[in-house]
């Protein structure tokens, strides 16, 4: 990570202040954006099966609820600390007003590292979280849902240890990304990769057509973070029959194929082994450091794992022609404007992988009236709204490319698709500020 950038919070919030600068933002509504409405931190106590008792940090930050309820994932990982989960519920905010949700932002999550953790240690964990933010979640208030090293199960869980406080009556609205069989949605796993996929077409057929044929044959994508983010947009693209995905790699492991790899062979020994085993995976797979994926020549860079993995150490050294950002934050604001002065285009994280949130609020509508949906349903309703909300951040960026705001010195550089997708709905409805009662 970049020095200037060892606060993710800060980071995120450079966003803000451009999107202000750029439409003329009200400075209170810009004050009220940057600060978040309740932070919790709280103790999880863990009865390990040792019989010792450990005790996690958790926390849950609700950054914004103008738009309505908040919302955002629930991340286990070591690296959860109050400015990361900061920056995650900022970012949320900012993609439930892109994907024209009724919802606010927030995230939650407990440091530690999960895949230590026994399955009924793993439990004792989530339940334990669960009744600390039993308080401060609610359907109508805030609706956790997956992220990273959390799943179906967990959420479970979670929703369970609400469940009893509500004096033990059914809430599947309380959150998302639960399993079907618990009141879930169909579509709601393979979403955010399903989002991605359908924004990369929407983008080929509209802005980037070099995405339909490029000149040197099939599209090549480098997929980083081979989770459920990471190998749904790896399959679909890989499955669509005019992208070779070259590479794909996790925490620990990567494999390389020119010729493209074959992703369901990759998902089955990830499965099998937890990690990308090149043998394993045959077919002309070698092996890959995660971090040498990040600088391959390639068409489309899809960083789908954590924040920062591009920053300003390395985006001197990145080939790809397009980024897609599948992660929250992954790429550090100061070398994002290193590829905007390379005319490298990224498309933002608060669209690029809207999908899991705009399922999930498919998920909470259908909780709370019982009207289930089929997965063609769900799947048809995602491709329209996030094709019709990629045109709209394409209209906004034409918008402020041509106009800019009164003030605009030049001083901010080329204006880019982060940058309309920070405008368009802050300038269009204010967050739903009135200015009034303060
Ligand atoms: N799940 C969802 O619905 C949504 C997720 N996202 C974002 O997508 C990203 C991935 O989340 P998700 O797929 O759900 O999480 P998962 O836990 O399913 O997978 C995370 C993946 O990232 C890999 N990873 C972790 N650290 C690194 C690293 N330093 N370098 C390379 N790979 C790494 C993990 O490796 P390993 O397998 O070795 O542990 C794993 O493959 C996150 O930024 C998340 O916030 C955004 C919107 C919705
Ligand atoms: O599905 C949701 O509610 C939020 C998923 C999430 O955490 C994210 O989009 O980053």
């Amino acid at each position: 990570m970049d020095a200037e950038t060892d606060s993710k919070l800060k980071d995120a919030l450079k966003n803000l202040d451009r999107a202000g600068k750029i439409a003329g933002i009200d400075p209170e509504v810009l004050a009220l954006l940057s600060n978040p409405k309740e932070a919790l931190t709280t103790s999880v106590p863990v009865r390990l099966d040792t019989g010792k008792l450990q005790i996690f940090r958790g926390y849950r930050v609700r950054w914004s609820d103008a738009r309505g309820p908040t919302k955002g994932g629930i991340r286990f990982h070591p690296s959860v600390c109050m400015d990361e989960v900061s920056a995650l519920a900022f970012w949320m905010t900012f993609k439930c007003a892109v994907a024209n949700l009724p919802f606010g932002g927030a995230k939650g999550g407990v440091a530690c590292d999960p895949r230590a953790l026994s399955p009924t240690e793993l439990e004792r964990l989530s339940r334990s979280y669960g009744r600390s933010i039993s308080l401060v979640i609610g359907p109508d208030r805030d609706i956790p849902a997956p992220d990273v090293y959390t799943n179906a199960r967990v959420m479970g869980w979670i929703m369970e240890e609400y469940e009893l406080t509500q004096g033990g009556t059914r809430q599947p609205a309380v959150i998302t990304g639960k399993a079907v069989a618990q009141g879930g949605s169909l579509g709601r796993d393979d979403a955010t990769g399903r989002g991605a996929y359908y924004l990369i077409k929407e983008m080929a057929s509209r802005t980037h057509r070099e995405l339909l044929a490029p000149a040197d044959g099939l599209v090549t994508v480098a997929v980083h973070g081979f989770g459920n983010a990471g190998q749904h947009i790896a399959r679909f693209l890989h499955l669509d029959g005019k992208f070779r995905v070259v590479a794909v790699c996790d925490s620990r492991s990567g494999v390389y194929c020119a010729a493209g790899l074959d992703i369901d062979r990759c998902i089955e020994v990830k499965s099998d082994q937890g990690i990308l085993d090149a043998a394993r995976i045959g077919g002309g797979a070698t092996s890959i450091e995660p971090a040498a994926l990040l600088l391959l020549d390639v068409h489309l860079l899809i960083p789908a794992a954590i924040e920062n993995v591009i920053d300003l150490q390395n985006v001197g050294q990145v080939r790809a022609r397009l980024v897609v950002e599948v992660a929250n934050g992954p790429v550090t604001m100061d070398a994002d404007r290193e590829l905007a002065k390379r005319s490298i285009d990224v498309i933002p994280d608060i669209l690029a992988n809207a999908g899991g949130v705009i399922v999930s609020y498919f998920e909470w509508v259908q909780s709370r009236t019982g009207n289930w949906w089929s997965a063609e349903q769900v799947h048809e309703r995602l491709q329209a709204k996030i094709a019709s909300e990629f045109r709209t951040l394409v209209q906004v960026l034409k918008t402020i490319r041509e106009r800019g705001h009164a003030g605009l010195d030049g001083s901010l550089g080329t204006l880019t698709f982060r940058d309309a997708a920070y405008c368009a709905r802050a300038t269009t409805d204010r967050c739903g500020y009135s200015g009034n009662g303060w």
